[in-house]
């Protein structure tokens, strides 16, 4: 690669990107940024009520998301120094097409267009795909007060806006290098193996 790559790692909800962004981080000797979640007074209102609150909870995302990729630029990638981070920040758009209606929604895409359209993007993107019932189970072992409300009906949209929004960003931006990751069959946290043949792809990518 000709300059020090951005890398990200995507999917839906608790397919992993934290734990393996923060895995990856310490296996390459990476700087990682990861998302803010525990200090987000929106979450819990937006899950027992998304129609209420779903345009406070977008903005605040892409906002915050704005923020960390202004400094990302700064600190990281204008300076030529590698970084990865638990999530891309297209995934704004993923779930406000989903979670907005109407005017809103157009004000929204609007809004993210003129944010985000001027700033880097991620060279790297490792996808994590799995299905609704990984997921589930993930969600509900991790314990998350507020995810109690997720519905498998969000879930399955979203994996299905995952993989509509992955397929379209490999069309409009074919410089990205998209890895798919089965999260079904091949387990980063508990087979090293797995883990190792991540890196070791990430390595040779990142070249
Ligand atoms: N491959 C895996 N095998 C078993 N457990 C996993 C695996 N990947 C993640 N987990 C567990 O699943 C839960 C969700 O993982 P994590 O928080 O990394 O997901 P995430 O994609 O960052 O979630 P979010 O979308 O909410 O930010 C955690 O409890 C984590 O330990
Ligand atoms: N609606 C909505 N828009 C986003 O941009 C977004 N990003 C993350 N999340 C949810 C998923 C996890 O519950 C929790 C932590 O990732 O926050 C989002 N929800």
């Amino acid at each position: 690669m000709k300059h020090a790559p951005f890398i990200a790692v995507e999917g839906p909800i608790g397919a992993g990107k934290t734990t393996l962004a923060t895995m990856l981080a310490a296996e390459l000797e990476l700087p990682v940024i990861k998302e803010i979640v525990e200090e987000n007074p929106f979450l819990d209102k937006f899950y027992q009520n998304m129609d209420d609150w779903s345009f406070q909870l977008e903005m605040f995302f892409l906002c915050n998301r704005y923020k960390q990729l202004e400094d990302t630029v700064n600190e990281y990638i204008n300076k030529d120094k590698p970084v990865i981070s638990d999530y891309h920040i297209y995934k704004n758009l993923i779930f406000g097409e989903r979670t907005l209606k109407g005017s809103k929604r157009d004000k929204y895409r609007e809004i993210y267009h003129v944010l985000t359209d001027d700033l880097p993007k991620p060279d790297i993107i490792l996808y994590i795909r799995a299905d609704l019932d990984t997921l589930m189970a993930r969600i509900a072992k991790r314990g998350r007060p507020f995810e109690e409300e997720i519905s498998p009906a969000y879930m399955q949209q979203l994996i299905e806006d995952y993989d509509d929004a992955m397929a379209s960003l490999a069309v409009r931006e074919p410089s990205t290098v998209i890895v798919t990751i089965d999260g079904n069959k091949v387990d980063f946290v508990e087979n090293q193996e797995d883990f190792s043949a991540i890196a070791a792809q990430l390595k040779e990518l990142m070249k």
